[in-house]
């Protein structure tokens, strides 16, 4: 037997940590924002920052220098205590360093111990199977417990490796700290051998064409999503587990139209929200992973056709029945949860 026991599953790994979350607690993270902590300049924008996003993330990994690593570490440590986050309701994430790293111990113990009443969610990277997740929520236990801590701290892990992506379901599964999981699509094309050098988004070359026309006419073709398959199967992973898929970085910083439709591929198939790494794509996110207006109103319609739930109704010619009653359930509940956090598009929700 490889699993734990249903019974020891939810016990707390270390004597004095928190008890495990049985269930998670409902959040609108529509955009996770990505700040460099080492950045002086960046980092003193946070206390304004914070109430226009879901979720501020102090990224200790790739895109900080290794010279740097210390720098951010503190940096990640200051924000921490430079906003009310748990106080406040915009959730306090750090990236940290992956376990093979030098920097990795040392990122979650001063994370967890000098800011663990803070921190809401630690993003591991680079995670390749069960075992990563396993030793993390081991050894966060520990701090856990040393800092005295009464709220559990969630793990985030970044699906980018051919090896994670095959044992998805399994990274999943791990533990109950398992808050989500994202795309991480720079690292997984090159763990894949992909011939990009983009991070997200389409590729030109990635095409269908039709067949050869009689008259020797152009043949049409159209690009398509080489993401879509890992979306796909990281969404179904992670809705098994009862945790939510994250699109990750779209890096063309310019290109606001394609990184918009890229989001908008991930929310249609699942996912609960994406990264931002620059200021331009937090209104990008917001936009795309609120609902639209029209599509609530037309599943409340739904919802207020079928009270219970069950049997069939006619809505604009559409035929409703228990399925679409579920569909619309899920995004009446985004709507409530974003008018929550909204108040305009409550407006335009109740309107
Ligand atoms: C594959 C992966 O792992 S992706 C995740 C790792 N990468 C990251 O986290 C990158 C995060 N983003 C960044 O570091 C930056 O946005 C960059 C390097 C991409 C672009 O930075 P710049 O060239 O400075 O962008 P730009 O000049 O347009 O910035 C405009 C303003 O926004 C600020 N800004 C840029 N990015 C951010 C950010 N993520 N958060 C807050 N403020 C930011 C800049 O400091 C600048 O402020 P100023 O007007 O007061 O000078
Ligand atoms: O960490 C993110 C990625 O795309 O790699
Ligand atoms: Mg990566």
């Amino acid at each position: 037997m490889s699993q734990k026991t249903p019974r020891s599953f939810f016990k707390p790994l270390s004597i004095g940590a928190p008890e495990p979350y049985r269930e998670l607690p409902v959040k609108l993270e529509r955009m996770i924002h990505f700040v460099p902590p080492h950045l002086d300049k960046v980092r003193a924008k946070v206390p304004d920052m914070a109430p226009t996003v879901d979720v501020i993330l102090a990224n200790l990994e790739d895109a900080i220098p290794a010279d740097a690593k210390d720098a951010a570490r503190a940096g990640a440590i200051e924000m921490a205590n430079m906003y009310d986050w748990q106080g406040k309701g915009t959730g306090f994430w750090s990236r940290v360093n992956c376990l093979n790293s030098p920097w990795f111990q040392d990122d979650v113990s001063e994370l967890v111990l000098k800011a663990g009443h803070q921190l809401d969610v630690i993003m591991l990277p680079k995670v390749e199977g069960p075992w990563d997740i396993h030793f993390a929520d081991q050894y966060v236990a520990q701090l856990e417990a040393k800092a005295g801590l009464t709220r559990p701290i969630l793990f985030h892990a970044i699906l980018e490796t051919a090896e994670g992506v095959a044992r998805v379901e399994e990274i999943a599964l791990a533990s109950p700290r398992m808050q989500g999981i994202s795309l991480g699509p720079a690292d997984l094309a090159a763990s894949r051998k992909m011939k990009t050098t983009r991070v997200g988004g389409g590729h030109p070359f990635y095409r269908v064409i039709e067949d050869p026309k009689e008259d020797g006419s152009a043949r049409l073709s159209a690009q398509q999503d080489p993401w879509h398959y890992t979306i796909a199967r990281l969404v179904d992973a992670c809705r098994m587990a009862g945790i939510n898929a994250f699109y990750g970085p779209f890096g063309d910083i310019g290109d606001l139209e394609a990184c918009e439709q890229q989001f908008r591929n991930a929310f249609l198939l699942g996912c609960a929200g994406t990264w931002s790494l620059h200021p331009s794509q937090i209104a990008v996110a917001k936009r795309v992973f609120s609902p639209d207006p029209e599509e609530v109103k037309f599943a409340r319609k739904i919802l207020a056709a079928m009270p219970d739930g069950s049997g069939v109704a006619m809505i604009d010619g559409k035929m409703q029945d228990d399925a679409t009653w579920k569909q619309a359930k899920v995004i009446s509940d985004l709507a409530d949860l974003v008018a929550s956090k909204d108040p305009d598009l409550a407006a335009a929700y109740a309107g």
